[in-house]
């Protein structure tokens, strides 16, 4: 049997659940958000795993993490894992992924957050397949300026300023660095959690289930 090229590493970035989700912080509880951060890490391995299976486009993925609890699961799984190499944010963790990627001949990386509200598969593969030509950055971005989908060739091809208007960034960096930008606006991937009017309009069932929590 020929085996499947692989030549694109999803990366999802997860922080410690314990540290996650602070703008959650007026709402929920240190319990219940940490409780948020791991439904949603949950649901975007689930997600994966099923893009795996559509087999429509080769992938890999990883997930890059400083957390030892999460590094046990990820280990138990089919993602690859990525250590931080020190603990100094977002975006010093996805430049130890896009290395890590370079190093294992991935000619592209993309990276998925794990907050998004409601991945849909259709709109995941249509930007991945957008992404890949060789000096390119596709971005898809949040209802609020932030980068909820990026896929860069080659994987070291940017440095990444996740944080506020990150979207923004990215784009005027692709133009100073002479890379194609392609935006890749998607419904779909326009919302992830970071505040409580997203948890109401996007995962009602999720708040529901803190609810009854409250509630014994
Ligand atoms: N590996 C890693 N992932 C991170 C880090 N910071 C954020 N992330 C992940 O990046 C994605 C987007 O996170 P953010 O919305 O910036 O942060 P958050 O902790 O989820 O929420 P806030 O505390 O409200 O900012 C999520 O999947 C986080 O788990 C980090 O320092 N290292
Ligand atoms: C990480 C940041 O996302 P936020 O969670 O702040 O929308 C961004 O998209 O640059």
């Amino acid at each position: 049997m020929t085996e499947k090229l692989v030549k694109t590493l999803i990366v999802v970035p997860v922080k410690d659940f314990a540290l996650a989700k602070s703008r959650l912080g007026p709402h929920l509880d240190a319990v219940e958000r940490a409780k948020v951060a791991e439904n949603l890490f949950a649901q975007t391995l689930s997600f994966l795993q099923e893009v795996q299976h559509r087999n429509r486009i080769a992938v890999d993925v990883a997930v890059v993490t400083s957390s030892e609890e999460i590094a046990e699961r990820v280990g138990t799984g089919f993602a690859h894992l990525i250590r931080e190499a020190q603990v100094a944010g977002l975006n010093s963790a996805l430049a130890t992924a896009a290395d890590w990627a370079s190093t294992h001949n991935y000619e592209t990386l993309c990276v998925l957050p794990a907050d998004i509200a409601a991945p849909d598969f259709e709109e995941f593969e249509r930007i991945l397949s957008l992404g890949g030509k060789p000096l390119s950055l596709t971005l898809c971005p949040s209802h609020d300026y932030g980068t909820n989908v990026l896929v860069v060739t080659p994987p070291n091809a940017i440095t990444f300023t996740y944080g506020s208007a990150s979207f923004l960034k990215h784009q005027k960096q692709a133009a100073e660095r002479g890379l194609e930008c392609i935006i890749a606006p998607s419904s779909s991937f326009s919302r992830d959690i970071d505040y409580m009017e997203d948890l109401t309009v996007a995962q009602p069932m999720l708040l529901t289930k803190l609810s009854e929590r409250r509630a014994v």
